[in-house]
């Protein structure tokens, strides 16, 4: 690998944007005159003109780099392996520039740093427990006004909205009641209520391969790398990335200075990772498809965007490309959920999603427990919902176990032409029948 140890790098060069490249290894662009590639092509596509031609970008694992007034001198402010990284998701998901840390809840931290005490944010009444979490104690202890809404109704979203709006935060679709929202229609209102307000999107449930918020008036967007991006559930990222240059120092400085950046053995798993994007969620998607039509056709309640009875198919369909590998269904009993995880042996019980396996949980339990029952219910989150997080194994393996699943649970009455879905009243079972390992 190349010294940078004087003042001047011996092979400094330019980029196609006239920025000065780190030695080695390059930033990821095409260099065939065209200005971008199809994305799957841009996600395995990277140019690298490291000095031993290594095809995989490599991992400068040190803390200090040598020399005085050099692009890298301390991991913390700066890494080669982390800035591949930055330029190649800035690449995908249509940035100006893009930035990594250590988790999806580390770019929430940095985002928020840009708040002030007096403020306001205006979100979602379901969002990811975590934000929710972060949320609340911004305004228990950072004089952050926060206010929850019904964001699927772009009136109800005008309705909070004023000059002191300083951040409107949406995921579309929500996590996890699979709601979508209007980003377009959300961001010109927060614009014209206050010029200077940013709109966030957190796009942890699609990812870039299926959804550019920048594109559809977003100021920044966000997501967890810990999902999609990386693949495996072996690396714990967060990417954020913005078309404005303003935007991007502000929200370096507080990496910087807090040195959340990521590491950079992880900003070289999610670099593999993000070769296999396009493949893995080809895959997971056409999975979940059929796993969503399998419920709703056996006359369970599905929330899943690929399917015609979601409330806002259209939209979906007009602002992203896909619809994603996680849905959610209710059967009217928390009980009969809880036996329905139980009984399930290809899906692991896991919080989390975008991961290659597929994965089965109750929100309320796991990954939205940290909002307390009495807001959950407020919201109208579902106590019995359960969250399906489809991965990339055998669709048939996948409905056999979802089957079995369902009728050892007694969630299911046997037909002549299959199973059904049984109503019942929250608080009574479905069946007397005990989980037996018969079904
Ligand atoms: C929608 C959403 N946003 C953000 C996060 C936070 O990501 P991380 O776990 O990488 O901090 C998660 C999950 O954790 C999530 O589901
Ligand atoms: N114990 C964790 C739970 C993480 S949930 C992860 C993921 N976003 C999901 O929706 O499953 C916590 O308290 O944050």
């Amino acid at each position: 690998m190349s010294s940078s140890s004087t003042s001047v790098p011996a092979n400094k060069r330019l980029d196609m944007d006239g920025h000065n490249l780190p030695p080695s290894p390059t930033p990821s662009s095409p260099s065939n005159g065209k200005n971008k590639y199809s994305l799957a092509t841009e996600l395995v596509y990277t140019e690298s003109n490291d000095q031993y031609n290594a095809s995989s970008v490599p991992i400068y694992q040190s803390a200090t780099f040598k020399g005085e007034g050099n692009e890298y001198d301390y991991t913390r402010s700066g890494n080669p392996t982390r800035t591949h990284l930055e330029r190649h998701l800035a690449k995908i998901m249509n940035a100006h520039r893009a930035l990594v840390v250590s988790s999806g809840m580390a770019c929430l931290d940095v985002i928020t740093r840009l708040l002030h005490p007096g403020d306001e944010v205006v979100t979602g009444d379901d969002l990811y427990g975590g934000s929710n979490r972060l949320l609340k104690y911004l305004s228990t202890h950072g004089g952050i006004v926060v206010r929850h809404v019904d964001t699927t109704n772009p009136d109800s979203v005008a309705a909070v909205l004023s000059e002191k709006t300083a951040m409107v935060l949406l995921e579309s679709p929500t996590n996890p009641l699979m709601k979508v929202v209007d980003i377009p229609t959300l961001s010109s209102l927060a614009h014209k209520a206050n010029p200077k307000s940013l709109v966030i999107v957190d796009n942890t449930m699609l990812s870039p391969y299926l959804q550019n918020p920048l594109d559809l008036g977003a100021d920044v967007v966000y997501e967890s790398g810990t999902k999609y991006l990386s693949g495996h559930h072996d690396v714990m990222a967060g990417v954020m990335a913005t078309n404005s240059p303003e935007l991007g120092d502000r929200l370096y400085f507080p990496i910087n200075a807090s040195g959340c950046g990521l590491s950079p053995f992880d900003s070289w798993l999610l670099l593999r990772g993000i070769k296999t994007l396009a493949v893995r969620m080809e895959k997971q998607q056409a999975n979940a498809m059929a796993i969503a039509r399998y419920l709703e056709s056996n006359g369970f309640k599905v929330r899943y965007p690929g399917l015609k009875s979601h409330p806002q198919y259209d939209l979906h369909w007009s602002q992203a490309r896909g619809a994603g590998a996680v849905l959610a269904f209710e059967t009217g009993s928390t009980t009969i959920s809880e036996r329905i995880v139980a009984a399930a042996k290809i899906f692991a019980i896991s919080v989390s999603f975008g991961c290659v396996n597929s994965l089965i949980s109750m929100p309320c339990r796991m990954s939205h427990a940290s909002i307390d029952p009495a807001t959950r219910k407020e919201r109208a989150l579902p106590e019995d919902i359960i969250r399906l997080c489809i991965g990339i194994e055998d669709v048939g393996d996948l409905l056999d176990d979802l089957q079995q699943a369902l009728v050892r649970a007694g969630a299911v009455k046997i037909t002549p032409d299959g199973i059904e879905a049984l109503e019942v009243a929250e608080g009574e079972t479905k069946s007397t029948r005990e989980l037996t390992d018969e079904p």
